[in-house]
């Protein structure tokens, strides 16, 4: 596979190698050696989850504190997904910056999001399947996340903002400034 940095530290985009013939195609969807290698340190992802969203749905910014932080690697199975990712460690040289990126059931890439930075996505399809591995547990009284519009973010979803269906839980979501002044 394909390895490419983004603008966030530690936040990278894999790109599969897709093995075609006459039945159809072939690819590897995780390698833990190749992604410990492209990370330089040791990866154990303990849960997968999914989820199917309608064309608009707009989930996150999310992340998990403390000792309940997760990274993740995500990639859309089918449909077409919006990924954003905000980094959220004080201490890193991309604080504050922003990633998105397009992943698609066809391109088939995945995105890397290490512990401390915030994930969301918009699915730009109906039937958007994104899958995700986390390498630490969900754990409900550590979610957290921020304000999918903040204004201090400037993220472009690039669909009017009352076409975007959200949940309640995520528009009451506070700005960055108030959990990082
Ligand atoms: C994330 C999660 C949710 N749930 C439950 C809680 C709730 O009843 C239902 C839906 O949860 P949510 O509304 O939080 O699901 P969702 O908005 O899809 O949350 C996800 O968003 C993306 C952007 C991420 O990055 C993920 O880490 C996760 O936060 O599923 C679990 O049981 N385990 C889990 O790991």
């Amino acid at each position: 596979m394909k390895i490419h940095n983004t603008d966030i530290v530690g936040c990278i985009v894999l790109e599969p190698i897709i093995y075609k013939d006459s039945r159809g195609d072939f690819m590897e969807t995780f390698h833990k050696a190749e992604l410990e290698e492209a990370l330089g340190y040791p990866i154990d992802f303990v849960q997968d989850n999914q989820s199917v969203s309608h064309k608009n749905v707009l989930r996150g910014l999310h992340f998990q504190r403390g000792k309940h932080a997760q990274a993740k690697l995500g990639r859309v199975i089918q449909g077409s997904a919006l990924d954003v990712v905000v980094d959220l460690r004080k201490e890193s040289p991309s604080f504050g910056k922003t990633v998105t990126i397009e992943l698609t059931g066809e391109n088939r890439l995945q995105i890397f999001i290490p512990k401390g930075v915030a994930h969301g996505f918009l699915a730009l399809e109906n039937q958007t399947v994104f899958s995700y591995k986390c390498d630490a547990y969900y754990n409900r009284e550590s979610e957290a996340g921020i304000l999918y519009n903040d204004p201090d973010l400037c993220i472009d979803w690039g669909i009017p903002d009352e076409d975007l269906i959200l949940s309640e839980k995520d528009r009451a979501l506070p700005l960055f400034k108030q959990l990082y002044s």
